[in-house]
């Protein structure tokens, strides 16, 4: 029998919130002073776009837990290639340059929980793009591993909506500590107008809480109960079937709420939302659908969990975290506080389904 003592994983949790909260200095940052002139934003090859702010975030994060974990491995959205080639000496210029900087700059509320480089200390260039690409590690089943999505919600985070800096640490393929760092979000959902900026800790055994970004405060989740039951789903089309859940949340009467990023699971736990659900975008030929990853579900499955709920594939199956940096087969995600909603989701999927089922066939000729 193992004995796990309520302190499991302290140390963990203090580097994971002081590696966010820097990398929410970087984001921050970027959206004052780069995004509104809509510079420095790279496409990858899945068109999907890349900033300063995502790589810049992945050094600040890795190069902590390089420090804190030299041996652990990690499994983080970004890779530094594009960043070594000369056309973008700038833009490295620049991830370098606010890296350096958020890992420098005093963490307020930070106690003796900094994990950041002394005045002295310098990372050169190459070290900081070293630092990015230790996230490619290929994860895996029986390793400690974190996860690391610098920005989440890229797109939100383009337009000035939500998005969130996501963290979480696998051992053996069960998420044991999830951080996400949304500063965007207000920290109070009774006054949506006033502060904003919110991180979000979940340790396997020990809770879910939310403190501000600054550090201030542990309020232990959920403790909100929107007057509203609302579906928190994704504001991006193209990221889900829009008309299933439509038909989902009809059902069951619930409001669609749209949301960029992992903030919806936060929202979820802290009880601003019923439901989380996100399912396959439908796809046309033998294109398959997309392979949803780690980084994106791990910090957000142990927050619900932690907060009291549930989280499983559409059908009711567990996520696998450990089949390596995606999540195999996408078979959608349905997130509840309240259990008994999860099984009543779950039913008016499959009926959904049916009837997108029947509509097709009734259309291919
Ligand atoms: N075709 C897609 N289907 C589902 N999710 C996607 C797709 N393309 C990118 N993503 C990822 O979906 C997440 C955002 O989801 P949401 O729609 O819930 O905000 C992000 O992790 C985003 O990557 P990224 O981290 O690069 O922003
Ligand atoms: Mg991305
Ligand atoms: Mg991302
Ligand atoms: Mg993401």
């Amino acid at each position: 029998m193992s004995i796990v003592s309520s302190d499991a994983f302290s140390v963990e949790k203090h580097v994971a919130v002081a590696a966010v909260r820097r990398a929410c200095l970087v984001t921050c940052t970027v959206f004052n002073q780069l995004v509104r002139d809509r510079t420095d934003t790279l496409s990858k090859e899945d068109e999907s776009p890349v900033t300063v702010g995502d790589y810049a975030a992945q050094a600040v994060i890795n190069t902590i837990l390089k420090k804190a974990f030299p041996k652990d491995h990690i499994v983080g959205e970004e890779g530094a290639d594009a960043l070594r080639e000369e056309s973008n000496t700038r833009l490295k210029e620049r991830v370098v340059a606010l890296a350096t900087n958020a890992l420098k700059e005093d963490l307020i509320n930070g106690g003796e929980s900094q994990w950041g480089l002394g005045a002295q200390d310098e990372l050169s260039s190459a070290a900081m793009l070293n630092a990015i690409d230790e996230g490619n590690d290929t994860g895996g089943s029986n390793k400690r591993m974190w996860t690391v999505d610098p920005i989440d919600g890229t797109k939100g985070f383009l337009r000035g909506g939500q998005y969130a800096v996501c963290l979480s640490l696998i051992v053996n393929s069960r998420v044991e500590l999830g951080v996400i760092g949304c500063p965007n979000l207000p920290t109070d959902p009774a006054h949506p107008g006033g502060e904003k900026g919110c991180v979000f800790i979940a340790v396997r055994g020990q809770g879910a809480h939310q403190i501000t970004l600054s550090g201030n405060g542990a309020v232990k989740l959920p403790y909100f109960h929107s007057e509203k039951s609302y579906v928190l789903q994704s504001e991006e089309a193209k990221h889900t079937n829009v008309p299933l859940i439509r038909r989902v949340s009809e059902e069951l009467h619930l409001s669609e709420w749209g949301m960029d990023s992992q903030a919806k699971y936060c929202c979820l736990a802290r009880g601003e939302g019923a439901v989380y659900l996100r399912m396959p975008a439908p796809t046309t030929g033998d294109k398959k659908p997309y392979e949803e990853r780690i980084w994106d579900h791990a910090p957000g499955s142990i927050l619900v969990e932690e907060a009291g709920g549930k989280i499983t594939n559409s059908e009711g199956a567990p996520l696998q975290f450990g089949l390596g940096r995606g999540m195999g087969e996408n078979r959608g995600f349905v997130a509840t506080i309240d259990e008994g909603l999860h099984g009543r989701v779950v039913s008016a999927i499959k009926r959904a389904q049916l009837v997108e089922d029947a509509t097709e066939a009734k259309s291919t000729p």
